[in-house]
């Protein structure tokens, strides 16, 4: 079978409108069959672009007409000017610019790279789309025709792809549903007054009912603004008690007419909807894991930022320490760097003394942010399987499930992996372990780490479960301690990170050990109970034993693992590489400490 084909979409965004578009768009592109990632232009390794085919750029003007910081870089790239002018040659491309028609630069970052694309050879499909924030449908109004048209142009190199129902193709943000319910038995949640009911009452920290009893304008008819005098009573005549400083959030309730005649239209158009029935709204995409994601970039970027300031004050405190010329590049900088270095530099250091730059154990930036509260909150495990498991695999897995202290098994059934990530993620699990198997032997582990990331990806090997040794004694429930052996290059403690938070703090008293030790790249898993025999230690070991190897760490989760950056990935040549080790330098045998 031919290979799906690729579409690149990068998008430039300072307050990630561009950035949810270019999903949307992206997702589109998925229900259609086509491949490739969605990136920041920044995030793209850029020497690609000549091989690329096809690509949509969405990209936000800020500032007075400038380019997003994420895509500052690429931007920068692109004015070269020893770039030949045919380089994108092989690229047909469409630029959705988003802007706001009140700046006097409309679209002005989406203009300049529509044409430096075309000065460079590459050939748009299609015009620039010019999406304006100030029309009333918003960026839609122009995104959803552009994209139509881009995706009907493609159908002329791709004729089997469906582009009819592209509406439908979309995912929208909302899902409603209705529960009916009698009217005696009320539906669940709904009390006799809705604004008093568990979710909405729950967000305020005290409600009170009010009523308004004066509503006076305290300016003059004439003057342009309408400003109020509002005075409010509660209703039963109690006196409310607040202090300065505290924030009233007023809630205003519709009138019994108004709702009555709201639902006599539903009545009269036939839609079946009664007062007492319950409308529930949920979203699609994890709102909640959008903003985290957001967030986390954002942090990402002002940590990207401050890395590349301490780099070059780094840089140019050896050039002065050692009396060596500085750099042409940094030379106009030069000054203000120097300043900067004379007050700010302990910051890190003392960070990094302290936890780290992020706040997590053992991080010195956001891509292990994810864990910073390691060790405060206990982790929750989920494990499955790859579909269809076999006996073996299942039974390895309830072993699993008793390694992992507050883990649960969970059968994966029919579901797709976007299901059970966000089932996970509204049960506040913190790992999800997935295991496949190939002919009932147990080959991979998958560690997703949530709610957005890193995912983990082991090869299994030497798998000898409890199940197949006789007499094997008792599994402890104790939280176990942990040795981790040789785990030495940054790969190294990144991988170390990965599989230690997925055990809580053990109890200084344990007698259930757990070691990971590197031998080679290849980590061996054993477990062992302890006990005093005089001054004697014994140990007896209690199974399974396994050996791990890694080959791959992504910046993302299970579910949508095509999108996400690749931090870390074994390539076959590295294999070939007889003497390169990853997680330490050293073999891992010969070290005297264990
Ligand atoms: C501080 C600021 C400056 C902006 N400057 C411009 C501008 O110069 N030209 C323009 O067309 N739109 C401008 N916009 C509008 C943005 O391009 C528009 O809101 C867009 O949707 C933002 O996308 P983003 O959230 O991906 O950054 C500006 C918006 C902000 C907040």
């Amino acid at each position: 079978m031919s290979e799906a084909p690729r579409i690149l979409v990068l998008y430039g965004s300072q307050t990630y409108t561009a950035q949810e578009v270019a999903e949307r768009i992206w997702r589109t592109t998925k229900v259609l069959g086509f491949r490739g990632p969605v990136q920041a232009m920044d995030e793209y390794p850029i020497a690609r672009l000549i091989k690329e085919e096809f690509a949509i750029f969405v990209c936000a003007t800020t500032g007075q007409g400038d380019e997003p910081d994420n895509m500052k870089r690429f931007w920068k790239f692109l004015l070269r000017k020893n770039l030949p002018a045919n380089s994108l040659a092989r690229l047909k491309f469409g630029v959705l610019g988003l802007g706001d028609s009140s700046y006097l630069k409309f679209n002005f970052a989406g203009k300049k790279l529509h044409k430096r694309l075309m000065q460079l050879g590459g050939t748009p499909l299609l015009d620039i789309g010019l999406c304006d924030y100030q029309h009333d449908l918003g960026h839609d109004a122009v995104m959803a025709p552009w994209l139509k048209e881009y995706l009907s142009i493609l159908k002329q190199y791709y004729p089997h792809i469906q582009t009819d129902n592209i509406k439908t193709t979309f995912i929208p943000r909302w899902k409603v549903s209705l529960e009916k319910c009698e009217e005696s038995s009320m539906c669940d949640g709904l009390t006799e007054d809705i604004y008093f009911s568990k979710g909405v009452k729950d967000s305020f920290v005290d409600a009170t009912l009010l009523e308004v009893t004066k509503n006076e304008r305290t300016t003059s008819e004439t003057h342009f603004q309408d400003v109020r005098m509002i005075t409010l009573k509660t209703a039963d005549d109690t006196k409310l008690n607040y202090k300065p400083g505290d924030i009233f959030n007023i809630r205003p309730r519709n009138s019994k007419e108004e709702v009555e005649d709201l639902f006599n239209i539903f009545k009269e158009h036939n839609i079946d909807i009664k007062p007492h029935y319950n409308l529930v709204v949920e979203e699609y995409h994890d709102g909640k894991q959008a903003r985290l994601r957001r967030e986390y970039l954002y942090r990402k970027s002002v940590e990207d930022k401050q890395k590349n300031i301490q780099a070059k004050k780094d840089q140019l405190k050896r050039c002065l320490e050692e009396n060596i010329p500085i750099h042409g590049d940094l030379r106009k900088e030069a000054l203000t760097l120097q300043k900067r270095i004379d007050y700010e530099d302990k910051g890190p250091e003392r960070a990094a003394v302290i936890g780290s730059f992020s706040g997590g154990a053992n991080t010195q930036s956001s891509q292990d942010d994810e864990y910073r509260y390691a060790g405060v909150e206990d982790p929750k495990i989920m494990i499955t399987t790859s579909r269809e498991p076999s006996a073996r695999l299942k039974m390895f897995v309830k072993e699993l499930r008793l390694i992992f202290p507050n883990s649960q098994r969970m059968n994966r059934g029919g579901y797709d992996m976007s299901h059970l990530i966000r089932a996970c993620r509204a049960n506040e699990v913190t790992d999800f372990i997935v295991v496949h198997e190939h002919r009932g032997v147990p080959d991979s582990l998958v560690i997703c780490h949530l709610p957005y990331g890193p995912t983990a990806s082991f090869t299994l090997s030497g798998v000898v479960m409890r199940h197949d040794i006789p007499d094997i004694g008792p599994m402890s429930e104790q939280f176990p301690h942990l040795i981790f052996h040789n785990f030495k290059t940054e790969l190294g403690l990144r991988t170390m990170s990965i599989l230690k938070y997925l055990f809580p703090v053990p109890k200084p008293d344990s007698k259930r050990v757990i070691t990971f030790a590197n031998n080679d790249d290849y980590i061996c898993f054993r477990q062992h109970t302890y006990r005093k025999a005089g001054k004697e230690i014994e140990l007896s070991e209690i199974g399974p034993r396994f050996q791990m190897k890694l080959y791959e760490i992504k910046l993302g989760t299970l579910e949508a693992l095509d999108a996400a950056d690749t931090e870390w990935a074994l390539r076959p040549y590295m294999n070939t590489a007889a003497k390169r080790r990853f997680l330490s330098q050293e073999d891992g045998w010969q070290d005297e400490e264990l």
